[in-house]
């Protein structure tokens, strides 16, 4: 539980996302590991933001707080200036549900349905009616438009991540989340997919935190954050591959 109110900036709730001296230990006593060790950064709305760093830096667990998956220590997560770390689980889940979109590494398809059913599974969760301009744009925009009654068992891995893209987007979420989204891709499929999440900044104007491994995928996004230690090392405002590289090869 929190002992101390967080002191916020304007510019810290006016971010479409924002950390605020965010700690997160697991554990207590000996084996207590402190995952975050007070991170603070914003993150501007409709930019690319890649999260990167070594394995155990605490990438995961900031994605995981900054999206209401985990709660933090002490400080603040701020989505749109809500503090998540002081949500109950039922306002989280809703939070999760109506204003925050996910991608995962392992694309987390329903098999049974359909991959039009897949993409507005979200929306008949909380009831609501998929916007059918915005669900056609985004059907033709990710090339899916052929292949809106197959099951995704009979659809690729990168024409999976699209399903999962569009799933996503069509609930024109704040802040759309992507752990490792090309984690599971070969090198073409991966381009694809990372255009298009660049191109959903570029035309919808849709805010996008990523993490990943990878120089080349991070090289997509706008700017480059880099963990080690629970702490951020670099900030790095667009960056090349190559630019990226070197500061992850400075810190291992
Ligand atoms: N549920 C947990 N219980 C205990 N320790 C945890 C838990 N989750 C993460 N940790 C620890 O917190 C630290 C940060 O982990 P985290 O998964 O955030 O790192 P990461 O940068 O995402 O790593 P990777 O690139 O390997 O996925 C690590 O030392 C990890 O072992």
């Amino acid at each position: 539980m929190r002992t101390m109110a967080t002191q916020l900036r304007p510019e810290q709730t006016a971010a479409a996302v924002a950390a605020v001296e965010l700690v997160k230990v697991y554990g207590s006593g000996d084996a207590a590991v402190r995952a975050l060790d007070g991170v603070s950064v914003t993150f501007a709305r409709a930019a690319f933001t890649a999260i990167m760093g070594p394995s155990g830096s605490g990438k995961s667990t900031l994605m995981h707080c900054l999206a209401g998956l985990d709660r933090a220590t002490s400080g603040a997560a701020l989505l749109g200036g809500t503090d998540l770390t002081t949500q109950s689980e039922r306002v989280l889940t809703k939070v999760r549900r109506d204003r925050i979109g996910f991608v995962f590494q392992s694309f987390n398809l329903l098999p049974q349905l359909t991959v039009a059913q897949n993409i507005t599974l979200p929306l008949d969760l909380s009831g609501k009616k998929a916007d059918r301009a915005l669900f056609a744009q985004l059907v033709n925009q990710l090339g899916l438009a052929d292949r809106l009654t197959h099951r995704p068992s009979e659809l690729s891995g990168g024409q999976q991540q699209r399903v999962a893209l569009a799933r996503a987007l069509v609930t024109r979420p704040e802040v759309l989340f992507a752990d490792e989204p090309t984690g599971n891709l070969d090198s073409r499929s991966s381009a694809e997919v990372l255009g298009l999440l660049r191109e959903s900044v570029s035309t919808l104007g849709q805010t996008v935190i990523m993490v990943t491994h990878d120089p080349v995928a991070a090289a997509y996004a706008d700017r480059v954050v880099v963990l080690a230690d629970g702490r951020i090392v670099r900030d790095l405002n667009r960056p090349s591959a190559a630019e990226i590289a070197d500061a992850l090869g400075a810190r291992q």
